[in-house]
Parts: C-alpha cells; sequence; structure tokens
C-alpha cells in the first residue's frame, strides 16, 4: 500500500490502546495492597514478567471482574468515529477463554457504532491482514505483516526504535492522514516562510551534520531537544541537546513542557512546544525520528516539513559501525534500519546525501 487515496484496513488493539488496561490494574493493585511508595505504570519495563513488584498486576489480567471494568481510554469513541471516516476498522484483541465473551459485550457497549462483524477475538494476530495495525504489544507489531505495523509507545515497549510509533490517538490520525495522502501537500520549500523542517532519516544518514549546516549558513533556528543519552564523543560542541535524567525528562513530561517526545535506542528525546510568536520571520529545523516527525506535523499542519536524508545502506551500516557509541546502542539502532528505511513513503521531500550539504541545501531551498 503506497501514499495513495484508498481506504485501508486497520486492526485496533483494545488492551491499553482502547481500554485502559495496565494502568487500571495498577490503581487496583495500589487500592488492594496498599504499597508504599505506590506502584508505579513507569514500573513496568517490558511485556510479560519483569522480576520486580509490578508483576502482582498479572494478577487481574484473568479476573472477569477486571474484564467487566476496564474504563475506556479517555478520547477513544472520539477516536474511533474519526478512523472509521476514512478507513475500514477491526478490532483485534486477546483475552483469556473466560473473559472472550465479556470483551465483547464490552466493546458492543462502549462503541455502539462499531460494526460487530468487526471484533476479532484471538491471540493471533499475525494471521489477519490487515494494512496497517496499532499495537503496545512489540511481538505483534514485529510479527505483523502489515504494511504499516503502528506502535503505541507505553513504559514497556520502550526498548523499540526505529519502528513506526505514537503516543496519542491525534498522531496515530495524523499518521493514517499522512499514509493515505489526504494533508495538504507542502511543496513549498522557500526559506524564510516561517516552516518547521523535520530532518528524517536512520541512524548515520547525516542529519545532524545537515541541520547544523543548515543552522549555520541559512539561519535556521534549530528546535530545542532535551534527552537522556549521555553525549557521544561526536557531540562536539555539545548544543544540539539538553542532557537530562530520566527523572526529570519525566518532570517535564508530566509538567507538560514537551510538544513531542519518543524513545530511541532505549533513550527518551523531547522537543519543547513553540509558540506562534516564536516564528516571525523564521525557520526551524530539526533532526527527529519518524514519531516526533509526525507530532510536529500533528501540530503545526501547515509549517511543517518532513524532509527524508537517503544514503545507501551499506554506507548507512559503515557510519554505523564507526559510530563512538556503545555495542548495545549499536545494535539496538542496527536493528532498526530497515523499518526506518521505510519511513521514507511518509516524507514529503527526499534528498540524496551525498556528502556536499551545500549542493542539497541548494536543491532543497534554492540557496
Ligand atoms: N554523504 C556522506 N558521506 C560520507 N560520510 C557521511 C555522509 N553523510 C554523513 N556522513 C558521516 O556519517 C556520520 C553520521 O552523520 P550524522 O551524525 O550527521 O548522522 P545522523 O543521521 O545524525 O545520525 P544519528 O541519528 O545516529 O545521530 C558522520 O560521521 C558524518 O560525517
Ligand atoms: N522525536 C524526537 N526525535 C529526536 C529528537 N532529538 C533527536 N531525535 C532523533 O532521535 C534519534 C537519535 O538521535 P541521536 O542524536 O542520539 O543519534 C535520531 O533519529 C534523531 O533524529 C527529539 O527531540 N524528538
Amino acid at each position: 500500500m503506497g501514499r495513495k487515496k484508498m481506504r485501508p484496513l486497520i486492526s485496533l488493539d483494545a488492551d491499553d490502546v482502547l481500554f485502559r488496561c495496565n494502568d487500571y490494574a495498577v490503581e487496583l493493585a495500589n487500592k488492594k495492597y496498599d504499597y508504599d511508595p505506590p506502584l508505579s505504570i513507569r514500573e513496568i519495563q517490558q511485556w510479560g514478567s519483569n522480576g520486580s513488584r509490578i508483576d502482582i498486576i498479572h494478577e487481574f489480567y484473568k479476573d472477569e471482574e477486571f474484564c467487566r471494568n476496564q474504563p475506556v481510554m479517555d478520547g477513544a469513541r472520539e477516536f474511533l468515529l474519526e478512523l472509521l471516516k476514512i478507513a475500514d476498522v477491526i478490532i483485534t484483541t486477546a483475552v483469556p477463554a473466560n473473559c472472550m465473551g465479556i470483551r465483547i459485550e464490552r466493546i458492543i457497549e462502549e462503541f455502539p457504532f462499531f460494526p460487530r462483524e468487526n471484533i476479532i477475538i484471538t491471540s493471533r494476530k499475525d494471521v489477519v491482514e490487515a494494512d496497517i495495525i496499532l499495537d503496545d504489544g512489540q511481538h505483534n507489531v514485529l510479527n505483523s505483516g502489515a504494511a504499516y505495523p503502528v506502535l503505541f509507545r507505553k513504559p514497556w515497549n520502550h526498548t523499540m526504535t526505529g519502528l513506526l510509533s505514537v503516543t496519542s490517538y491525534q498522531q496515530f490520525l495524523t499518521l493514517i492522514k499522512n499514509i493515505l495522502n489526504v494533508q495538504t501537500p507542502l511543496y513549498d520549500l522557500e526559506y524564510k516562510k516561517e516552516k518547521i523542517y523535520c530532518i528524517v532519516g536512520p541512524s548515520g544518514s547525516g542529519k545532524t551534520g545537515f541541520v547544523r549546516y543548515l543552522t549555520k549558513n541559512l539561519n535556521m533556528q534549530r528546535m530545542q531537544s532535551y534527552t537522556t543519552r549521555k553525549p557521544f564523543r561526536s557531540d562536539y560542541d555539545k548544543t544540539d541537546y539538553i542532557y537530562i535524567t530520566k527523572d526529570c525528562f519525566h518532570q517535564m513530561e508530566d509538567e507538560g513542557l514537551f510538544a513531542e517526545t519518543t524513545v530511541y535506542a532505549s533513550e527518551m528525546y523531547g522537543t519543547t512546544l513553540l509558540r506562534e510568536e516564536d516564528f516571525s520571520g523564521k525557520d526551524f529545523v530539526i533532526p527527529l525520528d519518524i514519531c516526533g516527525a509526525v507530532t510536529m506535523q500533528s501540530n503545526h499542519p501547515k509549517r511543517t516539513v518532513l524532509i527524508y536524508l537517503k544514503r545507501s545502506k551499506n554506507e548507512l551500516i559503515k557510519s554505523l559501525l564507526q559510530k563512538d557509541i556503545d555495542e548495545d546502542e549499536k545494535t539496538f539502532r542496527l536493528l532498526s534500519l530497515n523499518d526506518e528505511l521505510r519511513n521514507e513513503q511518509l516524507c514529503d521531500k527526499t534528498i540524496i546525501n551525498d556528502g556536499d550539504y551545500r549542493r542539497m541545501a541548494a536543491e532543497l531551498f534554492g540557496k
């Protein structure tokens, strides 16, 4: 399925996508066992057993009462209604046998407008042939044969890198509109048009270098990024990021200071909000993963342009192998390479990175 106008088939997971599941289980466990300090959703660091006190929440998963009372996530109904305008939707949900009937009843009750024949109960989500899926389970996203498997970001899938991922319904809707090419295309790449140029591409594609060129030579302003990763030796001027701890990142997130956040190779990244008055005659530029770029597009639909930097796979791997980062980080980045190459089709414009940033800027902006 390319970027064309069509009605795609979207498969939506239910738990933690439409119904509150893990955070509701955490809430119930705190009430029942009175933990001090209370359990937090952020303690769920991986799918399945975590080997820590948070595993207590598993006792709710097979509980019929739990399934009967799971609250619908905020905005889920509006989201589903919006999605049905542009796509055929199936809800594909895995629940224990004793909860299957309850789950179907709940979906019908909470989403009465949803076609009941489109509810599929299965844990074999890999056999469902959808064009796009949205799921918080990384195994479901990785095993999916969908053209666009999308991960719903949650603390338990934080190590996944480079995949298409979203953190909100709004972001998912923007992504779908982008895939279907129903947004107003932004062909005008003129400079000094108060735009945000998001530079996207796999690790090693040259985003940092090109952004530095644009800020220095075209007077574009880099949007401010925060990260929890440690500075690399190659971050020589240390101004690309503000380096902060994970606790500090979460605090800023809770205070609503970020316009968008992502997780890449297990580390968090976030960009601060821009107000309308920040633009006045300026262009902004920022290297972003696809998740951040799609959010930016949803926050500033008339201003955002996604530019994909293209280098051959061989060159990307060579660059990555030479990068001054530890083995784990290199592995995460190498593993995500194929997924990141697919993000080209979601961008407005592709530019070949041949190492000549001046030529590339001229090709894009006529400068
Ligand atoms: N076309 C090119 N030819 C040769 N080397 C290049 C080219 N483009 C970038 N490089 C080199 O590849 C390395 C990675 O570039 P850069 O850090 O800009 O990529 P990046 O996309 O920001 O990567 P990351 O996402 O990992 O931070 C740098 O050493 C850079 O000098
Ligand atoms: N969504 C966001 N993505 C960001 C941000 N800052 C950087 N990035 C992207 O993360 C990866 C890794 O960056 P690196 O500097 O550690 O190599 C890369 O794809 C960047 O483009 C951000 O604020 N938000």
